[in-house]
């Protein structure tokens, strides 16, 4: 039997650079299962945490642990930035590229393209370069790439930012389907009507420190903290 990837634990992980700290110390727990929500205001440390997450940040104190080796851990997950990250190639050979560097035949892969660009609604644009794409198509193909692998966890930072309506609908189906089928979810976002619409979990970051943390409807409905408070209200934090 595969042991599984999670939990995971950070312990007293904090982030200091140049003097400043940008996170911690935090102490977190992520369950087996789960869609966690990151909130916080701008410069919180969102990114930071979800980087330290994945191995791509530098720890200054502290430690992030698998129930898994690093490195397998690292290769059991999947990562998604704020501004995709497109090669210079086709749809097809970026959608692929995730399953071709794992050694995959070649006709399987193509199998798992195909369905994959179906899904996202770009069949039509296989053959054309990524990079033309419009933003919410290159979001949808960095989305779809990453979950192509069927990751264990899915780190994703604002998906969502500055696309529109429909796009932000098709990428809040294809997360909710990843999480229904087992995928572990964290993810940062602005937004809190897609924080109340996908998080089944909430941690709320305010200047690197995590101030509120629990399952979604109650952290909603009876924030525990001022500054949770102050952030559901539409309040400035400074
Ligand atoms: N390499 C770095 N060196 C110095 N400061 C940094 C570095 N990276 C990030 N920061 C600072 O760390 C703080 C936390 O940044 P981070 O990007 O994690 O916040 P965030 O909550 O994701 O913000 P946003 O919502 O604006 O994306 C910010 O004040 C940012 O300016």
């Amino acid at each position: 039997m595969v042991t599984p990837l999670l939990p995971a634990h950070m312990r007293d992980v904090s982030v200091t650079r140049r003097g400043k700290r940008l996170l911690g110390p935090v102490d977190l727990t992520l369950g087996k299962t789960g869609f966690t929500i990151l909130l916080g205001p701008n410069g919180a440390g969102k990114t930071t945490l979800l980087k330290a997450l994945h191995g791509l940040e530098r720890l200054s104190t502290g430690a992030v642990t698998w129930a898994v080796p690093d490195d397998l851990a690292r290769m059991r997950q999947a990562y998604v930035f704020q501004s995709p990250v497109m090669l210079r190639r086709s749809v097809r050979a970026n959608l692929g590229y995730p399953l071709a560097i794992l050694g995959q035949p070649k006709a399987q892969v193509n199998k798992a393209v195909e369905a994959w660009a179906a899904r996202i609604g770009l069949t039509p644009a296989l053959d054309r370069p990524a990079t033309g794409l419009s933003g919410g198509e290159k979001q949808k193909l960095a989305l779809a790439r990453a979950l192509i692998r069927t990751p264990e966890m899915l780190l994703l930072d604002e998906p969502c930012a500055n696309l529109d309506g429909r796009s932000v609908k098709d990428i809040e189906a294809l997360l909710q389907s990843a999480h229904q089928s087992g995928t572990r979810i964290v993810m940062a976002t602005h937004d809190l009507g897609q924080a109340r619409r996908l998080a089944t979990e909430i941690l709320f970051l305010f200047k690197g420190r995590i101030h509120e943390a629990g399952p979604a409807p109650d952290a909603f409905d009876a924030p525990q903290t001022p500054e949770f408070k102050s952030f559901l209200n539409g309040d400035i934090l400074i």
